[in-house]
């Protein structure tokens, strides 16, 4: 049997050294770590949040329940459900879209809930908050054993653990932000199958040895008795480890995985040969199996991790209600995994919230005239004059302005608006696009200024304070994706009164409302090699339509109803509650109705 070292470390009372493969007997070595003199203790009753509640459950008995996982198991006391998001992004510490804003976002609010809920994501950068936890796990991953590192830090109610290895932060060490899937926008990592394995299997190992002791509610390891939810392609292997070395062993045999789908359009389909890599028995291989008529990255049969990631979890689900019914009306929209999906069918599509303490009008740091509803249009005036200063348009508050913020990929139709913006931009308009992604939509964004010199601008870059000053000096947010699952840009957008201009694809059709909170395009062609001109009339036509209202008594209910909205994660994360208590975990239970805990303090800030 591998060897266990009892080095005694802050977060873990023991550090593993596990040379053989997990597969083996993970177990007995699990029965030794929580032997081996970890502390538990439950520290429940200073809650500060909620002692009402908390008082009332335990006068039913039913705020505690001690979980007892073995013999000299941890005694871990919770008012709900123990949580684990595993995902290749978490904003602030590493994000390239909405992922990383979900995985930033939606945790606190379950934790506000009494869960007790950790992310793990890998360490790509030296992110100054997350400690060295000192515990190491070693597993196997392709052919060799690699040793990882736990990072940690304790935020917003939420444990947030780092995988470091140099797999993560050899690659994108100081570029934060960029790089974290290949080198270049549409190129990928010849060994980000590896990489994610690692990710997953050491995700797998977090909850058991990492020893836990920030959180004034909870204490020690998180146990067994848990909730995965893997996020997209890259953690749809965690499900097939989880069934194939873990529960065979008689480890987390309650446990349960939810997988989540950010993005169908990314799977993770590779070379059928590839699946040796996995390291998982051949009868996982059907789950994996996939064959589709294009030619990369191969020619002829794949393996395709998010079709493996939806049938081998105990439960899928999406981002908006919508996107459910376009995944599985065909090929199309479900990016060929509408059948598998109708098969194995997606439990339900919860709207995502955004954080609404981020991204606040009224206390936003980035904007030069804070504002609220009351306020709105006096002080948009002052920041579209900022605005535009910024970007070196005309200063006039009176031009309407309309922005676009987003990745550069066909998805956000990026190119549908470049094609557009001659058809409208003669009328009294200004109109800034910020983004990164394809380098010829790059190049593309750059030359607006050149075209249009006191029309438009085309900003190139990821650039988070430009991102919070469009929101505030701009009117109009034009979102014209031809797919879009839930999408954050619009629920941003209104928080901070910006009226949407969408097309009507997945989360937009949730929740836009035409001629109440925005305006709609109609659906567009989600054939991404072409530009389709009905596409480029339905912009033109709408943000003609919605000019015409600019300033009117119409446009400034439009603002209030936009801001009226509650969008944070609040609602979202008590439906997410529902859809995970559903999986009948041992031990879960409904939490509370709290408040996000310290939201605003500065240690709760991530320093990445
Ligand atoms: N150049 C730039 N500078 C600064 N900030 C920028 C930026 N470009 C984008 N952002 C930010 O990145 C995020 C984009 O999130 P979205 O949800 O709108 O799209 P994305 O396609 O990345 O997410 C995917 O996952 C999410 C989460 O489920 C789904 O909502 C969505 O539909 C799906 O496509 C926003 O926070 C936005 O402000
Ligand atoms: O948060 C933003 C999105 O982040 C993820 O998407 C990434 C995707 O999972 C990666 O695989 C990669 O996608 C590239 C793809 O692999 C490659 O073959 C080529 O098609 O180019 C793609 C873009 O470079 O990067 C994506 C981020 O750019 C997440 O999966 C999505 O849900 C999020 O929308």
């Amino acid at each position: 049997m591998a060897s266990m070292m009892g080095s005694i470390s802050a977060y873990g009372s023991y550090q593993t050294n596990r040379p053989s493969a997990l597969k083996q007997a993970p177990h007995m070595q699990f029965q030794q770590c929580c032997s081996s003199g970890v502390r538990f203790l439950s520290k429940h009753s200073q809650s500060m949040r909620s002692k009402t509640q908390l008082a009332k459950r335990r006068a039913t008995n039913n705020g505690i329940h001690p979980k007892i996982t073995g013999s000299q198991a941890p005694i871990v006391c919770s008012t709900g459900m123990t949580i684990i998001f595993v995902a290749t992004e978490v904003h602030p510490w590493c994000k390239t879209g909405g992922l990383g804003d979900v995985v930033g976002g939606l945790p606190p609010a379950l934790a506000a809930m009494g869960h007790r809920v950790m992310t793990i994501a890998p360490r790509y950068d030296q992110y100054k908050d997350a400690w060295d936890t000192n515990v190491l796990v070693e597993v196997n991953v392709g052919d060799t054993v690699e040793t990882v590192r736990f990072f940690h830090c304790y935020k917003r109610g939420v444990d947030r653990v780092f995988v470091d290895h140099p797999m993560f932060l050899e690659k994108v060490w100081g570029k934060t932000g960029a790089k974290l899937y290949g080198p270049t926008t549409g190129a990928d990592y010849r060994d980000n199958q590896l990489r994610f394995c690692l990710l997953c299997l050491a995700a797998l190992e977090a909850p058991r040895v990492l020893n836990l002791n920030n959180s004034e509610y909870f204490s020690g390891p998180y146990g067994e008795d848990v909730v995965f939810v893997a996020n997209d392609w890259h953690t749809a292997v965690l499900p097939c480890y989880l069934k194939s070395m873990y529960k065979p062993n008689g480890i987390y045999a309650n446990a349960k995985v939810a997988f989540c789908i950010h993005n169908i359009a990314y799977q993770g389909r590779f070379a059928r040969a590839d699946f040796d890599v996995l390291n998982l028995p051949d009868s996982f291989l059907p789950s994996f199996d996939f064959i589709d008529g294009h030619f990369k990255p191969v020619v002829g049969r794949k393996i395709n991790w998010m079709k493996a990631g939806i049938i081998e979890s105990d439960l899928t689900l999406t981002v908006s209600p919508h996107y459910v019914k376009e995944l599985t009306s065909g090929p199309d929209k479900g990016v060929e995994l509408d059948g598998v999906l109708r098969t194995k069918p997606l439990e339900i599509g919860i709207v995502n919230g955004m954080d609404v303490y981020e991204w606040d009008p009224a206390a936003d740091k980035y904007i030069s005239v804070k504002y609220d509803a009351t306020t709105v249009t006096e002080a948009r005036a002052l920041n579209k004059e900022r605005l535009q200063a910024e970007v070196g348009l005309p200063v006039d508050s009176s031009i309407p302005v309309i922005v676009f913020i987003g990745r550069l990929e066909e998805q956000k139709g990026s190119d549908i608006l470049i094609a557009a913006i001659p058809e409208f931009v003669g009328e009294n308009v200004q109109i800034i696009v910020l983004g990164t992604g394809k380098k010829q939509m790059e190049e593309e964004l750059e030359l607006l200024e050149v075209k249009y010199p006191n029309n438009a601008r085309g900003i190139a870059k990821f650039n988070v304070p430009l991102a919070h000053m469009m929101f505030a000096g701009a009117d109009f947010i034009i979102v014209p994706s031809r797919f879009e699952p839930c999408g954050l840009i619009q629920l941003q957008g209104m928080r901070y009164g910006v009226i949407p201009i969408c097309s009507s694809t997945g989360g937009l059709v949730d929740t836009v409302k035409e001629g109440f909170t925005g305006f709609h395009m109609g659906s567009f062609n989600v054939e991404c090699e072409t530009v389709d001109p009905a596409d480029v009339t339905a912009v033109a036509s709408t943000v003609t339509r919605a000019l015409k209202q600019y300033d009117t008594p119409v446009f400034h209910e439009m603002v209030q109803n936009c801001m009226a909205q509650d969008l944070s994660w609040k609602g979202p994360a008590k439906k997410w509650e529902e859809v995970l208590l559903g999986l009948g975990v041992e031990g879960s239970q409904a939490g509370i109705e709290g408040e996000e805990i310290a939201p605003l303090a500065k240690e709760n800030v991530a320093t990445p």
